[in-house]
């Protein structure tokens, strides 16, 4: 296996989706790969592509594939070797990829609640006021603590969907605080507590991929592998997994690790909110049976008409 050097004239080819927010991202983890790979800028660049999730704008996410638009261009350009390595948000990744691929590396993760913005507290909103999201968790968590909500489906990058908050088309939306502060907007809405709004899983956490047939590259990135965000991303991923939900199952996961100790949130809920199961577990991260104890443990309790919801 041959190290590989990139220079200028050779460089490492980053392929990222062309949103605001997909672009930061990779310029972040191109940055950490010149750090800690001593490269100058040029030895590291960036080959921004257009998803099937980007080109359709007008349709939940949801109901047009789901994850998978928003990585199999970026999959198809590893495979024609027009990129060497892609950037992902780890929650737009689907937990079952083919071999073919291999994420190697997380970034260090970033803030991982879901803020609030259009009102300053879930109390302040009027009855029956309209929330703009198309992510099933979202709309069940809200409506588990306010039944009166209504909610609309959201499309379109963190620009676009703040202006339609402004331009009072929704009384407030729900955007991850991850993707505003990577867009330079840390000061927007009000960060919800993770007792109240328990995020998706890999929320906040940024995958870089690779053909797994180059193993050199899963050597070369190791040096920005953030190992405390793998291992609790992977456990959330592993939950979501043995509950064998798709994207209009709503889920929510969060997992930290501390020396070996994984300690694991997880919830289910009904599409209305009106059904929710929680639960908490914390086993040795060595110990790949964990998630899956969880998620059994609250399909368990769930009735016949959520459990359905999660059919594996
Ligand atoms: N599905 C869109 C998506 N994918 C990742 C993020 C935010 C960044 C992150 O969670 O790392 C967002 C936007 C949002 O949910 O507000």
């Amino acid at each position: 296996m041959t190290v590989p050097e990139y220079t200028s004239h050779t460089p490492l080819r980053i392929g990222t989706r062309r949103s605001p927010l997909a672009l930061a991202q990779a310029e972040m983890a191109a940055a950490a790969i010149r750090q800690a790979h001593n490269l100058e800028e040029s030895a590291v660049i960036l080959v921004p592509m257009l998803s099937s999730g980007d080109k359709i704008q007008d349709r939940p996410l949801a109901e047009i594939g789901g994850k998978a638009l928003w990585t199999k261009e970026l999959e198809r350009a590893l495979i024609e070797d027009d990129i060497d390595i892609a950037v992902h948000s780890m929650k737009d990744v689907e937990t079952v990829r083919s071999p073919l691929f291999k994420l190697s590396a997380m970034l260090p993760r970033a803030d991982v609640r879901d803020r609030l913005i259009g009102v300053t507290n879930l109390d302040d909103l009027r009855p029956q006021a309209v929330i703009g999201t198309s992510s099933p968790r979202r709309a069940a968590q809200l409506k588990a603590m306010r039944p009166d909500l209504e909610t609309r489906p959201i499309r379109g990058n963190v620009a676009t969907r703040m202006a339609q908050v402004a331009a009072g088309e929704f009384d407030a939306t729900l955007l991850a605080a991850a993707g505003l502060d990577r867009l330079g907007q840390p000061d927007v809405g009000t960060s919800l507590p993770l007792e109240t709004m328990l995020p998706a899983a890999a929320q906040g956490a940024i995958g870089i991929d690779h053909l797994a047939s180059r193993d050199e590259l899963a050597v070369f990135l190791q040096a920005v592998n953030h190992p405390a965000t793998f291992t609790a991303v992977t456990a959330e991923r592993a939950f979501l997994e043995a509950l064998g939900g798709n994207c209009h199952s709503p889920v929510a996961a969060h997992a930290t690790c501390n020396a070996d100790t994984i300690t694991l949130r997880g919830e289910i809920l009904s599409e209305d909110g009106s059904e929710r199961h929680s639960g908490i577990l914390e086993f040795v991260s060595d110990d790949h049976e964990g998630p899956a104890r969880l998620a059994h443990a609250l399909l368990e309790k769930a009735g016949d008409r959520l459990r359905h919801l999660f059919a594996p």
